[in-house]
């Protein structure tokens, strides 16, 4: 992605969206760590919208700020030292391909299981950055895991954490790079209708199969969220917080009471934008079904049962966009 060269972008079609985006997000669910009543916030927020800012969080400035530029410094290589880390299948080095079908965006990235030292041994740092970053980040994850076990009213309340936990636990992590991209009009260019319309498509919507993601940037703009009505929201940066979504399967774990957050980025004309998320799964071979504590009465769970094993492969099948869960859910009876 460092050499933008014509050429270069012309072997790849923009993706564009048309669809038009509403105003910035000014109610943006902000959830404070600090605060004992954090947990009626973040129910609140993961109920209505998958979605949620953390503040007083505890990750240290320093582990992020180091992590920041330890990434910038890395996708400021020639291509070739960064292809040495290995293609994205599914870890490793990749460009504008994500996944293994034809989705493509204005985006670079290193994608690393958490569970195995990545392949990263010419760049020590970066390595050290990544693993202090990883472990502060897994921690705080899993507060606000075991705040929301408090706030569904549930027990143990490491019923999820213990997941992510979990030796095995096969969580993702994730540092994207997005290129400023001369094909955006501007908002102020006047042939723009501010609608969102010319945009070019960064990270095309998805929503993550995982049960919890922990995502953080820089100060440059992109990430839209979808509401229940379809429309795309901006979420404004703000690079000393975490904004943290709802997996698939969290969704299947509340059996749908929290809902997965469909999201996407959008290119930006002028900035870089750099981002690092922790996406916290389960072990390959742990049921996914919702947390019988949850389930009242004779409530029936609206999903057929399968491992996360199951879940992950149908995922990374699938193209970006695709509906994972739909596979999965149980035909209601007429
Ligand atoms: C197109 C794809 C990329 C993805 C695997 C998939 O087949 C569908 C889900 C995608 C996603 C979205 C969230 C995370 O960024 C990711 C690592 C994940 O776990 O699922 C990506 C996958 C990827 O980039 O390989
Ligand atoms: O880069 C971002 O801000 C979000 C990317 C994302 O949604 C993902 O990598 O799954
Ligand atoms: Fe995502």
């Amino acid at each position: 992605m460092v050499v933008v060269s014509k050429s270069a972008i012309e072997q790849f079609s923009y993706t564009r969206t048309n669809k038009p985006t509403t105003a910035l997000f000014t109610q943006i669910p902000l959830v404070d760590l600090s605060n004992p009543d954090s947990k009626h916030q973040i129910t609140k927020a993961c109920e209505e919208f998958g979605f949620f800012k953390v503040i007083n969080h505890g990750v240290p400035m320093e582990f992020i700020s180091l992590l920041e530029s330890e990434a910038t410094k890395f996708f400021s290589l020639p291509l070739c030292e960064k292809q040495e880390t290995g293609q994205p299948k599914p870890y490793g080095y990749g460009n504008k391909r994500i996944g293994i079908h034809d989705d493509v965006g204005w985006v670079e990235y290193l994608l690393l299981t958490t569970n195995q030292d990545p392949n990263l041994h010419r760049f020590q740092s970066f390595r050290l950055a990544l693993s202090n970053y990883m472990n502060s980040v897994k921690k705080m994850a899993c507060e606000i895991l075991e705040i929301m076990a408090d706030g569904l009213k549930i027990q143990p309340r490491n019923v999820l954490s213990k997941l992510l936990m979990d030796e095995e636990s096969d969580s993702v992590f994730r540092v994207n790079h997005y290129p400023p991209c001369p094909e955006v009009q501007p908002l102020n260019d006047k042939n723009s209708n501010g609608n969102g319309n010319g945009n070019v498509i960064g990270f095309g919507e998805h929503t993550d199969p995982q049960i919890i993601s922990v995502l953080r940037s820089n100060n440059t703009s992109g990430l839209q969220i979808s509401l229940r009505d379809g429309s795309w929201i901006s979420v404004p940066p703000d690079h000393n917080s975490f904004f943290i979504n709802v997996g698939d399967s969290l969704q299947v774990m509340t059996n749908g009471r929290f809902r997965s957050v469909k999201h996407r980025v959008l290119s930006n004309s002028e900035k870089a934008r750099v981002s690092m998320i922790y996406f916290g799964g389960p072990p390959l071979s742990e049921k996914i079904a919702p947390l019988p504590s949850l389930m009242r009465g004779d409530q029936q769970s609206l999903y057929k049962e399968f491992t996360w094993f199951e879940y992950k492969r149908c995922a990374y099948n699938s193209r970006l966009a695709d509906n994972r869960l739909i596979h999965f859910e149980k035909i209601a009876a007429s």
